[in-house]
Formats: C-alpha cells, structure tokens, sequence
C-alpha cells in the first residue's frame, strides 16, 4: 500500500474537496483506496451519540472499501479549533505514537492500494504541547501532497509551506491548485508563479465548484 499525506496552504484550502477527486480519480483506475483523517476537530453528535467529523465522513463517502468510522477518525474532539485546544477542550488527549500505531495496526493492514491521509489545518498544526502533526508523515516517511487554496496571500503560505517539508526532510510529491473561491484575481499567473517556484510537480488544477477533476498527473 502506498500511503499519501494530503496537506494545505491553510484550513479551508480544499483537502478535504481535492481528496474525494483523488480517491474517484484513483477508484477509476481500478485502484483501492483506503481512507483516514486521523485527527479532526470539530464534530457533531450522530443519533447514536459518537462525535463525527464532516471531513471523515465525507472520505468515507467517497472510498468504495467498507469501513467503520473509528478506524477512518479515531481522534474526533468537538470544538473546531486547533486539534491541540480542541483535545484539551474536551480533557482529551492525542499523540503522535498513538496515531503512528493506529495507522500500522489498522489503516495499513487494510491492503488497500492506495491510503490517502488527510490532515487538518496547514502543516504545522499542534496534537499537543510538544508534537506537530507533521511529525507523522514525516516519520511515517509518507509522500505529501499540498494542496494550495488559490487565493492572496496563497503565494507565501505555499512557498513556506514547501519550504518546511523539505526542511523536516519530507517527500512533497506534487501540488494542486484548487479556488475554493469565485474569482481570483490574476489565478493564472499566480499558478504559473508557483509552479517556477515550488519544487515539486503541479498535479492538477481545481476550479471553483468543479467536482470532477480527471487530468490529474501524479505517479505514487
Ligand atoms: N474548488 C472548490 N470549489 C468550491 N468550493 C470549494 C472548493 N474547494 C473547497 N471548497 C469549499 O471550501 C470549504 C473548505 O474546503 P475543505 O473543507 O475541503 O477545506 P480543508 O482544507 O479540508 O479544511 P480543514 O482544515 O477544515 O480540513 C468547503 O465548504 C468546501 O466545499
Ligand atoms: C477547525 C478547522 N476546520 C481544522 N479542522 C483545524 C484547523 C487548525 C488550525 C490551527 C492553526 O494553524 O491556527
Ligand atoms: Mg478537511
């Protein structure tokens, strides 16, 4: 199984959106796909009383491999804050070995083809007062995916955002445009402005509402 840590310019970039186009896209190459949001904040209560997140929920409906919700989310807190805040919030506490072993005794025994890990928030986003979550795919050695929330100020979070994988020593395999926003001012130069600057391969670009994206160019 070849497992990719899905990262953002910021919360609200498109992780969770561009996710479901790579897992159709993928799931339309006869690839299988196992999905996981390991930590989330902010969810609401299901009819049965467990906490849900709409961003696992949503992995959940994209992937064709049965699944429980536990084994896609085990760390779910209510507020939606940084997941640090949100677990202290709620007295609850997450961390980076507990998340490594999840992964190794769950997600990775699923033999999927593919396991695609979405994270939360940007890339240095806190699980506790010590670890980042960029310490799993880090130590996890998994290949990271940016995605880019094409927007002002998008430039220097993508270039520092890249800049800190490769500085953690990390593999960032490619980047994908996507406007999660109407209109962008000048989105073409600004793409062409990150592709002679990131490092790394432009996969695809998503346009604002396009919800079925086939020409991405990625190989694992
Ligand atoms: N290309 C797009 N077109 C239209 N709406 C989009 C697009 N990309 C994202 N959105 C919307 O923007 C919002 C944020 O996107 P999304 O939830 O995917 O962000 P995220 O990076 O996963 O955030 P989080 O840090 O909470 O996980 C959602 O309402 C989503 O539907
Ligand atoms: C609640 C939100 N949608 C995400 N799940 C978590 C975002 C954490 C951002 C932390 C930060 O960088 O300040
Ligand atoms: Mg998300």
């Amino acid at each position: 199984m070849k497992t990719v840590f899905i990262t953002g310019t910021d919360t609200d970039a498109g992780k969770t959106f561009t996710s479901v186009q790579l897992i159709h896209w993928w799931q339309n190459q006869g690839l299988s796909v196992a999905v996981s949001k390991p930590v989330a904040a902010g969810g609401t209560l299901n009819p049965a009383g467990r906490l849900e997140n709409e961003d696992a929920l949503a992995l959940m409906a994209a992937t064709q491999l049965e699944t429980t919700y536990q084994e896609v989310n085990p760390y779910c807190f209510n507020a939606p804050a940084s997941p640090h805040i949100s677990a202290a919030q709620d007295n609850a506490q997450v961390s980076l070995a507990e998340l490594q072993q999840h992964h190794q005794d769950v997600i990775a025994t699923r033999g999927a083809d593919i396991c695609l890990v979405e994270g939360a928030g940007g890339w240095m986003v806190p699980i506790n007062d010590s670890e980042l979550l960029s310490a799993l795919p880090i130590t996890m050695r998994w290949p990271v995916i940016l995605v880019v929330g094409m927007k002002l100020g998008c430039l220097n979070h993508a270039l520092l955002t890249a800049a800190q994988i490769k500085a953690q020593g990390g593999h960032l395999v490619g980047w994908i445009a996507n406007s999660p926003l109407p209109e962008m001012e000048f989105l073409a130069e600004n793409i062409d402005t990150l592709a002679s600057l990131i490092d790394a391969p432009l996969i695809g670009t998503i346009g604002y509402q396009q919800t079925e994206m086939t020409n991405f160019d990625l190989v694992l």
